[in-house]
């Protein structure tokens, strides 16, 4: 967090990412992106989608989940193991336990639904971001689960800020569908953003409530975030774009 801090100091990251927008974006085309999803994208780093898939789906996810993690087939995010996989996010941080399910992974045999999840992030979501940013087309996915013992993720970035378009190693687009139907006020694990603006400004913590089907899109190497303490079980499937 130090590096970023100086790197942020010298440039802001959000008019950096923004080097790697096209131009000429034919919002017409879009399958699941509105043009204020992507105006809001360029212009203030992140955007919300709602009502991205149906319901039955969210729950059966959210069900295979829950058993995934109560039969001990998810992996302590904070492990060693994975912070070889995953050098970049510091494993102490964070309380919850994932798998990673890149399409072809034998966890998308199984559920059928959490494969209609990661076919919906592959497919028409990524063609949309890849008509709005600049992206070489490599995604990773992976399904989270956070017990409900007040489990979090300390504030991060999930990379380093970058407008080369040749960089194929930092993540650019980062993108999160929720699995948690009957969330209310009082469940903790809001993903706080911490908006900086182009710095002139003070820093604003946004918090989106974890609801089901909800879909937060953001610049990956331009928001720090957060996930609050959670009091019930929260289900949440990332996918990385670079
Ligand atoms: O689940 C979330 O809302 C955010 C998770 C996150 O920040 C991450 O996995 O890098
Ligand atoms: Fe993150």
């Amino acid at each position: 967090m130090e590096l970023l801090g100086h790197l942020d100091a010298s440039m802001p990251p959000l008019l950096l990412a923004q080097e790697l927008f096209n131009s000429d974006v034919d919002s017409s085309a879009f399958k699941v992106l509105t043009s204020d999803n992507a105006n809001e994208l360029f212009h203030q780093g992140y955007t919300v989608l709602n009502n991205v898939l149906p319901l039955s789906t969210i729950q059966s996810v959210r069900q295979w989940a829950t058993e995934m993690f109560k039969t001990g087939k998810m992996d302590k995010a904070s492990g060693k193991h994975n912070e070889e996989d995953d050098p970049f996010r510091e494993g102490n941080a964070r309380g919850d336990y994932t798998i990673w399910v890149s399409p072809g992974s034998k966890f998308l045999e199984v559920s059928p639904e959490l494969k209609e999840c990661v076919d919906w992030f592959s497919g028409r979501l990524h063609e949309d971001l890849a008509k709005v940013v600049h992206l070489h087309g490599q995604a990773e996915y992976q399904l989270a689960y956070y017990p409900p013992d007040s489990s979090h993720y300390e504030r991060h970035r999930d990379s380093f800020p970058t407008d080369d378009k040749e960089d194929v190693d930092q993540r650019r687009v980062t993108a999160i569908v929720y699995f948690n139907p009957d969330w209310k006020q009082g469940n903790g694990g809001e993903l706080r953003i911490f908006d900086k603006g182009m710095g002139d400004e003070e820093e604003k913590e946004i918090d989106i409530a974890p609801l089901a089907a909800r879909c937060v899109v953001f610049l990956s190497g331009v928001m720090d975030h957060a996930v609050m303490p959670a009091f019930e079980e929260r289900i949440a499937l990332t996918s990385w774009y670079r």
